[in-house]
């Protein structure tokens, strides 16, 4: 090790430093990891993975390597594609504040929970050029970004100019996503007609429209009833946003991306409402409609009792006491203010169900940090208080938890959900995948691994933390970003520049591509029993699943439609355990799970 990195041997070296050890860096090049179980989206196998300056060049058995190649043993591990949120907030300032996570901490944090790209919002402010927007992003992100990163842009107004620029931010700035705002009127909403023109846009210019699918109108008129009625603490905000109102939106947006003729991402799906509306959608629509959901979501809840109550003439629901939103200490029910807002306690386990059968396809984190401080702007009037929460650091051991301990979602479909699904959509085909050529983008994830959640402990700049006090079981101990081991048996060591932008070509196969007209969501018969899970712990998961290839895409031919190949197991109608895999490392081969990225029903893979 060079001394400057055996100084620094904690993390954080910084652009100069990282520069200084380019030496030490080329005789690390090279690296081998042996004994793992590799997860991809559709399917796993036992191999080793050999990368070579940045590059997976070779995934197999009994590999020849070059002499003096660094190896890790990732025995009894899950060798993973690197984790991809693509939707985070550095550096944003709005509502009065800045976010705490700038592109260097967000970045870090996203790291040292095993996400190696980020997806962020450039969001310009109504009359901005989207232009002179993006370039400000890009310069705060490039110096500072410890993983690589891409950009969607956000139309906050309309104009002719616009268009223009989101033709521009196409052809010559590698943007192919465009995010629309429902909500945060005179803000950053968009009215109906001029939603319709911005994914008309989009269409032609085959990129991707994504919506944030709350009614404004609603929100901006409870609102003012509710601080009328005297109501102006926190609980104020879930009170003026219930799920219809969210649930209305989504609807709203699919017919308006199907009568444009788009496809379309709807961001932070938060109500089993609003899932459902989206489902309804589908089942017309001319192209794919992706759901998103955030570990927020799946990782807490309002602790919300729906109680209807009397304000004057009209009724709205209430947060009695034990709510998050309605707790004593303002700090805490503030920070968790975002929008739209978390639901009562049934919403964590429809959402990582619906993430199981498909009906959501991603998990993101929404990561938008504020400070103790800055949630205070709004201690007088709920509306003040600046929208968002962490995440991106616990995204990935929040659903495990959840959803692979707890037997709902098999490793397969926990990779598809928060790393390839993501590089289909936006249209990333180097990331989201443990095979020869794609980016040295690997996590080794440890199924025993312990910790607890704290503020004290996490890697955010921001003071708080939503998941306080969560035991989660199953973790990164390795994080390899392009080749380079960020994070080293715990230890994080990330480099403040190294990460790069990540241009995102137009016309993603996943979204423009031949579909059929009607996808048929087809659920699969889960037979996972909560008597199998013991303590959480995966030495006792087990999952049995009946699978069924059911993806009716043109797209892409789900794994589970090819032929076996010898040595490797069927697991369809059998039972698939982790533990099974863990602990019979020597005798195992190969696995398929018959589940595409994206799940079986969508239409799309
Ligand atoms: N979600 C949230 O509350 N804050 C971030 C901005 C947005 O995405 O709405
Ligand atoms: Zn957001």
């Amino acid at each position: 090790m060079c001394p400057k990195a055996a100084l620094q041997k904690r993390y954080d070296l910084s652009r100069h430093d990282y520069a200084m050890c380019q030496t030490h860096m080329s005789s690390q090049n090279r690296l081998l990891i042996k004994n793992g179980c590799i997860v991809n989206a559709d399917g796993m196998e036992d191999a080793d993975v050999y990368i070579e300056d940045g590059v997976i060049k070779q995934v197999g058995r009994n590999l020849i390597i070059p002499g003096g190649t660094r190896t890790i043993d990732a025995t009894g591990k899950l060798v993973m594609p690197g984790g991809i949120d693509p939707h985070t907030h550095f550096e944003l300032e709005m509502m009065g504040a800045k976010t705490a996570d700038d592109f260097y901490k967000g970045t870090r944090a996203a790291v040292a929970g095993g996400t190696t790209t980020i997806i962020d919002f450039v969001l310009p402010q109504k009359g901005q050029s989207l232009i002179e927007a993006y370039q400000n992003w890009r310069q705060k992100a490039d110096n500072k970004v410890c993983c690589d990163y891409a950009l969607h842009v956000g139309v906050t107004w309309w104009s002719p100019s616009v268009k223009k620029e989101m033709y521009q931010l196409v052809q010559d700035h590698g943007v192919n996503s465009f995010k629309m705002f429902m909500a945060y009127k005179d803000v950053w909403m968009l009215d109906d007609y001029n939603l319709c023109l911005a994914m008309e846009a989009c269409s032609e210019l085959k990129a991707l429209p994504m919506v944030h699918a709350e009614n404004g109108s609603i929100i901006a008129r409870n609102s003012e009833r509710l601080l009328a009625a005297g109501v102006k603490g926190p609980e104020g905000h879930a009170a003026s946003r219930d799920d219809q109102v969210e649930a209305e939106a989504v609807n709203r947006a699919c017919v308006i991306a199907n009568q444009m003729d788009a496809p379309l991402y709807i961001v932070h799906m938060m109500s089993s409402a609003a899932v459902q509306s989206l489902c309804n959608a589908r089942r017309v629509a001319k192209r794919p409609m992706i759901g998103e959901t955030l570990a927020a979501t799946v990782g807490t809840d309002g602790k919300l009792e729906i109680v209807t109550i009397m304000l004057g003439k009209f009724s709205l629901l209430y947060n009695p006491p034990g709510s998050h939103y309605k707790n004593a200490c303002f700090r805490h029910a503030a920070a968790h203010v975002l929008s739209p807002p978390l639901r009562d306690p049934h919403t964590p386990e429809a959402i990582i169900d619906a993430l199981a059968h498909d009906d959501l396809q991603v998990i993101a984190s929404d990561n938008c940090t504020f400070n103790e401080k800055d949630k205070e702007l709004g201690k007088n009037d709920f509306t003040k208080i600046p929208n968002g929460v962490n995440g991106v650091e616990d995204r990935m051991v929040i659903l495990w938890q959840k959803a692979v301990n707890t037997g709902i979602m098999d490793p397969c479909r926990f990779v598809a959900v928060t790393s390839t699904n993501a590089a289909n959509i936006f249209n990333l085909p180097s990331k989201g995948r443990v095979t020869v050529g794609a980016d040295g983008d690997v996590i080794v994830w440890d199924p025993r691994l312990e910790k607890t959640i704290s503020a004290a402990t996490h890697h955010h700049a921001v003071d708080f933390n939503i998941f306080e006090g969560q035991r989660v079981v199953g973790g990164p101990q390795y994080v390899i970003v392009n080749g380079r081991v960020c994070l080293d048996d715990g230890d994080l060591r990330v480099a403040e520049g190294y990460g790069k932008f990540l241009p995102t070509p137009p016309n993603s196969p996943y979204m423009y591509g031949e579909v059929p007209t009607t996808p048929q969501p087809k659920r699969v018969e889960h037979e996972a029993s909560p008597a199998r899970v013991t303590n959480g712990t995966p030495t006792e998961l087990q999952i049995s699943h009946k699978l069924e290839a059911t993806s009716v895409s043109g797209c892409s031919t789900p794994t589970g439609r090819k032929m076996r190949e010898p040595g490797q197991r069927n697991l369809q109608n059998s039972t698939f355990s982790i533990s099974q895999e863990m602990e019979g490392l020597d005798t195992k081969t190969s696995v398929r799970v018959r589940n595409p990225p994206g799940g079986k029903s969508s239409g799309l893979w």
